[in-house]
């Protein structure tokens, strides 16, 4: 454990650079491992989370290298061709490399043990066993299907139509990467949107991918097809900065008073660009600057001013655009003006942790007024006034967005907040202290 007390702060200015994005990270690491020849990746995220997925890829046969800070260069083994790993694969803490990798192998000759640490290992994998089962692929797993767990992967794989049974972009993604090495063509139905970031690369990398949007009985829904045994063209790979990250920043500049922070290089992908509109709604003002296009994805440069906010009902359909921003977004709610409404959230109690409870419990503590439903929480908002509860530590329970959100309650706090576990931010987010410090007056 290394416990640390966040003292109040006063303003955050100046300006910060996000680091690159986690999703996108993980993605161009499998991908450049699949295609033969080198890919060169810049901005590439360099936490803990990250660094699992470029080991599992070595143990598979790929060269993995880092050559400068965030400058990565993979050489790919192809499509078909990874190699059986030697000893078990850690995954560390890290969801999505488990569910994409799961994918990988579940259509490749060779076997594999996913293990990780006691975060992970409670966490449901039975929603990539379900689809890669039926593409042939057998798994033993630890009850509940939970780590640790082996995927004995089929060859050739079966092509599937799959509706997605939860808003999962893992679950997608784990079905997509199956396909690469499945002959013929795998569906996957999308009722809710949740992040394109695998099929906007596959594409990049010369995949045979194509979205249709069709009319659902509750709305648009996606559906994506993938041409399986592709063959992948090594890629030039510059990774936008990682919105999630950023998210602590955009709520620690509105809520604390005196506050003008530029942060650079935010991707804002508008499957993941929920929080900013949901927090313009309550009030915030965070301009774009320097809008572009960074890696195939829309990226700008925002400027946050401390503003008040107002609650808010947050429809739930927005849920999966801002799925890893909730921590931090009820830290908003807790210093808002009147009540916050969240539902539809059940996806965030099998997070690094449950995430509903974890941040009831730690900002009931900070002495913010919450109420834990079954699938939200309803926060009744200080109105700008600092959080006023004793300090006393709260439970981060391997789970570095807790972590970071608490951080961000402790600053706009009367006598601050006592974190826990401050090591796990480094899964994420490695320089989240460092840009803290060089932020606050
Ligand atoms: O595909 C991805 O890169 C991710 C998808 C989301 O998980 P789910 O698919 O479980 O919602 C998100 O919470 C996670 O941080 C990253
Ligand atoms: C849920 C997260 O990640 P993962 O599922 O990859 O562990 C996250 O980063 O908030």
């Amino acid at each position: 454990m290394r416990p640390r007390h966040f003292r109040p702060a006063g303003a955050m200015r100046g300006e910060i650079r996000v680091p690159g994005d986690k999703s996108i990270s993980h993605r161009s690491i499998m991908l450049g491992a699949l295609a033969v020849g080198e890919t060169r990746v810049t901005g590439l995220l360099e936490g803990e989370d990250v660094l699992s997925t470029a080991a599992a890829m070595r143990a598979m046969g790929a060269r993995v290298e880092r050559e400068d800070i965030g400058e990565w260069v993979v050489n790919g083994v192809g499509v078909g061709a990874l190699l059986q790993p030697q000893a078990p694969l850690d995954m560390g803490n890290s969801g999505t490399s488990t569910r994409l990798l799961m994918g990988l192998v579940a259509s490749h000759a060779i076997e594999a043990t996913f293990v990780g640490d006691a975060s992970l290992s409670k966490r449901p994998m039975g929603r990539v066993i379900e689809p890669l089962s039926r593409m042939g692929a057998a798994f033993d797993s630890a009850e509940g299907g939970r780590l640790p767990l082996t995927v004995r992967g089929a060859s050739p794989a079966v092509p599937i139509e799959y509706r997605l049974p939860v808003a999962s972009a893992q679950v997608k993604s784990a079905v997509l990467l199956a396909a690469l090495n499945t002959p013929g063509i795998t569906t996957v139905v999308e009722p809710v949107p949740t992040r394109d970031h695998s099929e906007r690369m596959l594409r990049g990398f010369g995949a045979e991918l194509e979205v249709e949007e069709i009319d659902g009985a509750n709305g648009p829904e996606r559906v994506i097809r993938l041409r399986g045994e592709a063959e992948l063209r090594p890629q030039v790979i510059e990774v936008p900065g990682d919105p999630s990250s950023a998210a602590f920043f955009i709520v620690g500049a509105l809520i604390i008073p005196g506050s003008e922070l530029l942060i650079r290089n935010v991707g804002l992908n508008p499957t993941r660009a929920g929080l900013i509109g949901v927090l313009r709604d309550m009030g915030g003002r965070i301009d774009e600057e320097n809008p572009r296009v960074v890696g195939g994805e829309p990226v700008a440069d925002l400027r946050v001013f401390h503003s008040p906010l107002k609650g808010i009902e947050v429809d739930p359909a927005l849920a999966p655009s801002m799925i890893d921003e909730f921590p931090v977004f009820f830290v908003a709610a807790a210093l808002a003006e009147g009540r916050t409404v969240t539902s539809g959230l059940d996806e965030l109690r099998v997070k690094e942790s449950d995430r509903l409870s974890a941040m009831a419990a730690a900002l009931t503590l900070a002495g913010a007024s919450v109420t834990e439903n079954e699938d939200g929480l309803v926060i009744h908002g200080t109105r700008g006034d600092p959080l006023p509860g004793t300090g006393g530590p709260i439970a981060t329970h391997l789970d570095h967005r807790i972590a970071m959100a608490m951080a961000i309650a402790g600053m706009a706090s009367v006598k601050g907040v006592e974190v826990d576990d401050t090591r796990p931010i480094a899964t994420s987010f490695p320089v989240f202290e460092e840009l803290l410090e060089g932020v606050t007056q």
